[in-house]
């Protein structure tokens, strides 16, 4: 009998998009021995999706951005990249791929848009090489690529302990609005987590308790007294002009502002999808969008 490479696709494409996130609550603790920090976190998955396609390609991983952005860079420092070179190491495999990468999540904003790639490149790796990888060990892939990938894989709501890989899924009933005010000028994770610890110094992570209980509340108004994130004077301090974001967004009636994990994006936490249009009208650079939404998917049509 013929035998064929473990390696040949059964479909010639597949595609998956895969959310931004950001924190509801945001609790840093102080800088551990191996640089990173121990984060009492609630993650939430939002509607701004990231898009990537996958196909079978020449040796090697080629990334082809479909929506250009200098931040973004195309080799192997892209996320994306790392994450199938870090799969067909696993399984053993010489990759020969192309991925075609559609950015809608902001760059350098807080919102995990990296590591989004990396999730989406994990799951559509999985599928074109049909590794049926265990979801343990795709878990564990994903942390190794950054903090924020494995929520990629999850999405929903869950509580992130560790430096933010260690999940517990929060289910609830409730959708909530945003909206969503980008700065064109990216910033620096490591940056701000630098600041944060000349800011706070050894302070414990702040309790994400009551942003969980407030989950449960069906009225936004209970969440939006309970956000909260740790990171945010950091942020405030190396771009202090988002005062006056956070300020005009309240303003415009917004329940509440916060910056999104590290910044510099302002979310806004909204009544429902018509008070998250009039709030966006008012302010400039947004984007709307609802959350939670699922994780790393692929898109079948
Ligand atoms: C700000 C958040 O987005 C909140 O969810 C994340 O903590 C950042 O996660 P990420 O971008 O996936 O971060 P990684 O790629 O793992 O780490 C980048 C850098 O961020 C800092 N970092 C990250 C996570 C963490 N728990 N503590 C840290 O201090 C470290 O300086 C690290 O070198
Ligand atoms: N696929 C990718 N998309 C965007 N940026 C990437 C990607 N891969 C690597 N990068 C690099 O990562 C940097 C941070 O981009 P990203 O959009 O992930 O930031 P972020 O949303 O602030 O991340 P986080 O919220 O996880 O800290 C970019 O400036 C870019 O150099």
């Amino acid at each position: 009998m013929e035998e064929y490479p473990l390696t040949v696709p059964s479909r010639s494409a597949v595609r998956v998009r895969v959310p931004a996130k950001i924190n509801l609550h945001l609790g840093v603790g102080p800088l551990r021995d191996d640089g990173f920090h121990d984060l009492a976190t609630v993650f939430h998955a939002v509607s701004l999706y990231d898009e990537l396609t996958l196909e079978c390609g020449p040796p090697g991983v080629r990334l082809v951005l479909e929506t250009p952005d200098n931040a973004v860079p195309t080799d192997e420092r892209n996320l994306a990249v790392r994450a199938l070179n870090a799969l067909a190491a696993y399984a053993n495999i010489e990759p020969a791929v192309t991925v075609r990468l559609r950015k809608g999540i902001p760059v350098a904003g807080g919102m995990a848009g990296g590591s989004a790639d990396a999730a989406a490149a994990l799951v559509a790796g999985d599928t074109l090489w049909q590794l049926a990888t265990p979801p343990e060990k795709l878990h564990e892939l994903a942390a190794q690529l950054g903090s924020d990938v494995p929520f990629a894989l999850l999405g929903g709501d869950a509580l992130g302990t560790g430096r933010g890989e260690r999940l517990t899924p929060l289910t609830h009933p409730y959708q909530r609005h945003w909206v969503f005010a980008t700065a064109s000028e990216g910033l620096s994770t490591p940056a701000v987590y630098a600041e944060s610890d000349r800011i706070r110094g050894t302070t414990a992570a702040s309790d994400p308790e009551p942003v969980i209980k407030a989950l449960d509340e069906p009225d936004p108004r209970a969440l939006a007294d309970a956000l909260g994130n740790d990171l945010q004077a950091a942020t405030l301090s190396l771009r202090p002009e988002l005062h006056h974001v956070l300020a005009a967004g309240e303003a415009a009636g917004a329940l509440k502002g916060i910056v999104s994990g590290s910044g510099p994006t302002c979310a806004f936490l909204v009544r429902d999808a018509e008070h998250a249009r009039s709030v966006a009208a008012r302010l400039k650079n947004t984007r709307i969008a609802h959350g939670p939404v699922g994780g790393a998917a692929l898109v079948t049509n």
